[in-house]
């Protein structure tokens, strides 16, 4: 359900990521324009910018500023307990453990659209801006950027699966908690940095004291590359792991995005940029792009499933097996 509120509208917090409205340019990192990147298609990253870019709303489906973890209300304060669960509960054992279970892949076998209609049944606890079903969300996002990146097809079907691993709380995917699925990513095997949200609650982590973990670098070192950090276990890693096992076709740039999409103390905050290598640093541009439309594409405007179903079943078929192992 839409609840709709009446607010004036708020000055935009994501100060870090906004349109210069002289240029139309993708403004990054606080008026820093982005560099020329050359991107896995040889295309480079700046000049794809259309002239009718996706603009950002300034507040969300419930009249609030996007991703405000601090206002007072009862969606704010569920959140608030979905943070509490995850960082206590998330440890570097926890995470190796569930990537060498789910490494498997030995529980469904379907394709990429059957797991986006199973979505349907699933509920994000962690976010505060979403108030539609997941398919719409996954759909919402695909077409924003479809429409200002039209011959990037591996960016559409990368937003169209991008929340897929989600599926990891329906029982079948064996029913995973909240905490193990959805939210924010960071690090373990190091110290947990203050940019992420609700940081205090990192307190009760049993890593929290383990001196092998809890320095700047932790097991790590400077430029170790993110392919050799172990991140929270959850729907990124998920279907990273998914999407690689089953050898998608789709550019390195759409692996780490599915991989890294959540790691908003990397991607927006800045924080555990000692850890990345080239190649990360490379993607990142790609990651920032995406994340655009992922976060401000949550809205009202509903999508026509039925009328897009073939465009994206046609970008399915390029890059996908017709059935996947899950
Ligand atoms: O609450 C949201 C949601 O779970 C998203 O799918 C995830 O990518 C975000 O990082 C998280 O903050
Ligand atoms: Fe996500
Ligand atoms: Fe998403």
């Amino acid at each position: 359900m839409t609840i709709l509120i009446e607010q004036p509208q708020l000055e935009s917090q994501a100060e870090d990521q906004k349109f210069s409205s002289e240029t139309n340019e993708l403004v990054l990192d606080g008026g820093f324009v982005m560099p020329k990147t050359v991107s896995n298609n040889g295309l480079v990253a700046e000049e794809l910018v259309s002239s009718n870019e996706f603009m950002a709303p300034e507040i969300n489906s419930f009249g609030r500023s996007f991703r405000d973890y601090d206002a007072e209300s009862e969606r704010q304060k569920s959140v608030e307990e979905f943070y509490r669960l995850q960082h206590i509960n998330q440890t570097y054992d926890f995470v190796k453990r569930m990537r060498e279970e789910y490494g498997k892949l030995n529980r469904v076998e379907m394709s990429i659209w059957e797991c986006c209609e199973l979505l349907n049944e699933v509920v994000d606890e962690s976010d505060p801006d979403l108030d539609e079903p997941q398919i719409m969300h996954l759909l919402q996002s695909a077409e924003a950027i479809r429409k200002d990146y039209p011959d990037e097809d591996w960016l559409h079907l990368t937003a169209l699966i991008h929340d897929l691993g989600k599926v990891l709380l329906l029982p079948s995917f064996g029913g995973l908690p909240q905490w193990a699925v959805v939210g924010d990513t960071f690090p373990l095997g190091c110290a947990f940095d203050e940019g992420n949200v609700h940081h205090k609650y990192f307190k009760e982590n049993p890593d929290y004291n383990n001196p092998a973990y809890n320095t700047k670098y932790g097991i790590y070192s400077e430029g170790c590359g993110l392919d050799n950090v172990m991140i929270s276990w959850g729907h990124d890693d998920y279907m990273y792991l998914v999407a690689k096992e089953n050898r998608t076709t789709l550019p390195p740039a759409a692996l780490f995005i599915i991989r890294y999409h959540s790691f908003y103390p990397f991607h927006t905050v800045g924080a555990y940029k000692h850890l990345m290598n080239e190649e990360d640093a490379k993607n990142l541009k790609w990651l920032k792009i995406f994340n655009k439309y992922d976060l401000y594409s949550k809205s009202k405007e509903m999508i026509d499933v039925e009328k897009v179903k073939p465009y994206y079943l046609s970008l399915i078929d390029k890059y996908f097996p017709a059935k996947l192992r899950w």
